[in-house]
């Protein structure tokens, strides 16, 4: 099966006051732990950084030093400002694999059991005629930035920004609401809960430095 992945890696952290992919967590940035797992799984991926017209020489610096140490692609956001959906468009206009991995820059504890384990899923959605396959936490919270989509559903996303090209930005359930998705148990794909969680403020920062310690 070839599954290629998308790295979201332009958001705003607002929260964190910007930044996130390139905080330092350990001894690496943030950004590092899924990029060098999806090394490690030989799965290909893009990142997809922000479109800013402002954006620091640092910062700038950081990317092309990530894309030379990686040699994966690289791309921005065709619109800036639009939220994750338009990362995942940006990302997928590049790749072709029939599945694609969407994922995070902000989740450190993310594993290769969790990503096989949602691979593992493909079958099933493929024979029930989805194209979608998103974990579903007890409480009915959704992982779409830890999910598989068939590239096909780019076209129903290229459709939904088409037509809104206005200023509203789509979350990522107006997206769904579109798709026919295979919900699957987060417990099924990480028990342990540990690979969803996600860092959002410098507090956060801290702690899971913290325990890295
Ligand atoms: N390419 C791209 N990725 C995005 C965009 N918005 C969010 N992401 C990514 O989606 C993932 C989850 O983002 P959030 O934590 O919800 O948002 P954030 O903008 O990073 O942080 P906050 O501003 O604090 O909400 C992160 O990996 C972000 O980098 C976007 O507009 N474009
Ligand atoms: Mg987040």
């Amino acid at each position: 099966m070839m599954i290629s992945a998308i790295v979201l890696s332009g958001g705003k952290a607002r929260r964190m006051n910007g930044e996130k992919a390139f905080r330092v967590v350990n001894d690496k940035y943030l950004i590092e732990y899924t990029a060098d797992l999806l090394n490690e799984m030989n799965i290909p991926f893009v990142i997809v950084f922000r479109n800013d017209g402002e954006k620091s020489d640092d910062t700038k610096n950081l990317e092309k030093d990530f894309f030379k140490k990686y040699r994966q692609t690289i791309t921005w956001d065709l619109e800036g400002n639009k939220g994750p959906l338009m990362g995942i468009l940006s990302g997928m206009r590049v790749l072709n694999a029939k599945w694609i991995l969407v994922l995070p820059c902000d989740m450190p504890l993310i594993s290769r059991d969790a990503i096989n384990n949602l691979i593992k899923y493909i079958d099933i959605a493929e024979k029930e005629k989805k194209n979608c396959i998103i974990p579903m936490h007890e409480n009915g919270y959704i992982e779409p930035l830890f999910s598989l989509y068939m590239r096909s559903s780019m076209e129903v996303l290229d459709r939904m920004l088409n037509k809104n090209s206005s200023n509203k930005n789509l979350s990522m359930r107006n997206f769904i609401e579109h798709l026919s998705p295979l919900y699957v148990d987060a417990k099924k794909i990480d028990e342990t809960g540990r690979a969803f969680i996600n860092i959002n403020t410098l507090e956060e920062l801290k702690r899971i430095n913290s325990k890295f310690q």
